[in-house]
């Protein structure tokens, strides 16, 4: 990560002047964008849409150069080629490269930096620098009423928790109402609680003012809580971009399968459109044939007295209160597939049970398919 990005100090006054008609939102189009350090792609051949009002989520692993495409709309990075367009408008390219104080782009980044000398009003305030200052006070005061830290107005930051002045960053990155806003996972370092209701504040936030936004984590969870889309990235490039719904259901890969969620891995072996495995024999509706990976997701696992079910002993439970999670040993397989129930779960660890999975909800995937989520050089 990049030490102490000051996420206020992209575009602000450019934000400020626009503020009046900043109401309409913006589309973001990237087109066959590179980015390399040295002989390290950091960004591969990217294209993608984001549109106006839309939000999209960022997520993939560490080093897989989620930062590096927020700075490149931001304009802290210039891509080595393609195009970048803001509602159409050329940012970065042949024809251009507009400063980042132009292009009218907020940014949240998560190492956030207060100023330790000015007031929390003051610290969210500084990105109405070009607005009368008793009107930039009062929509200061607002953003950070809304964050419920009004009673902080005159304090310094020295005096909140870091939580609190995670709120104050993402004040101070809204309040001049950017139309499209870069979000480096802004959330991380909350504790749950408050990493909600952070989450929920700035979604409607963010809708309430059609800001167009690309918000980048690392948890599928929060991808699907936030995104109207989801772009899968690894060793720099987007992978998969689609609903939660069109992902969940339909992974491009192993790789994108097992960043939604915990997921079952059963080898098989596919021929004349078959995977046969020590789960049975399941149709395969791709192309692959031979050595292949059966995928399925705990919760589909269903427990059942049928004499078609498959034996599995209990091997642990773990209760998550009002779900219990299964560890099942099943002749064939090295390790213990896991299940979800929320039904009543009454089997002993040593015991034996009776489990099928459904054959919609398996995904098979050639053997050789997971490529490692580094980044090539
Ligand atoms: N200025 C730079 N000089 C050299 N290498 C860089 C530079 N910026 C990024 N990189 C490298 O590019 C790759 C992508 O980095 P980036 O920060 O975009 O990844 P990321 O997906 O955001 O990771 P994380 O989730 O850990 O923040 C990494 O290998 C990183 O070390």
């Amino acid at each position: 990560m990049f030490a102490q990005r000051a996420e206020h100090g992209v575009g602000l006054s450019t934000h400020t002047n626009r503020r009046a008609t900043a109401s309409f939102p913006a589309s973001v189009k990237l087109e066959n964008v590179w980015r390399r350090f040295g002989d390290l792609v950091a960004v591969r051949d990217v294209s993608l849409d984001v549109a106006p009002g839309e939000i999209l989520c960022l997520l993939g692993p560490s080093g897989c150069g989620k930062t590096t495409l927020l700075r490149l709309v931001c304009g802290l990075e210039t891509p080595d080629e393609g195009r970048i367009l803001i509602d159409e408008r050329e940012m970065s390219g042949p024809a251009a490269n507009v400063p980042p104080e132009a292009r009218g782009v907020g940014l949240m980044f998560q190492d956030f930096a207060l100023f330790p000398h000015m007031t929390i009003l003051e610290n969210v305030a500084f990105g109405l620098q070009a607005m009368e200052r008793n009107t930039a006070l009062a929509e200061g005061r607002r953003a950070l009423e809304r964050m419920g830290l009004g009673a902080y107005a005159d304090a310094y930051p020295h005096v909140l928790s870091g939580g609190q002045q995670q709120r104050v960053a993402l004040a101070r990155a809204i309040v001049p109402r950017p139309r499209v806003m870069m979000m480096d996972e802004p959330f991380s370092g909350l504790d749950p609680r408050l990493r909600a209701s952070m989450r929920e504040e700035t979604l409607a936030i963010l809708r309430e003012t059609h800001t167009t936004c690309i918000i980048v984590t690392h948890e599928a969870e929060e991808a699907m809580l936030l995104g109207d889309r989801i772009a899968v990235m690894r060793g720099g490039e987007i992978v998969q971009a689609g609903t939660t719904q069109e992902i969940f259901d339909h992974p491009a890969d192993l790789f994108v399968a097992e960043m939604m969620s915990e997921i079952n891995v059963v080898p098989c072996k596919v021929s004349g459109g078959v995977a046969r495995g020590p789960l049975g024999s399941y149709p395969s509706r791709t192309e692959v044939s031979g050595d292949a990976l059966m995928c399925f997701r705990p919760r589909v696992v269903r427990f059942s007295h049928e004499a078609t079910a498959i034996p599995a002993q209990v091997c642990g439970t773990r209760s998550l209160g009002d779900e219990t999670v299964v560890e099942l040993g099943v002749e064939g397989i090295d390790t213990p597939l896991l299940a979800r129930t929320s039904a009543p779960f009454e089997a002993e660890p040593g015991g034996w049970v009776g489990i099928e999975v459904p054959s919609e909800k398996v995904h098979i995937f050639p053997a050789n398919h997971q490529v490692p989520a580094s980044l090539d050089r």
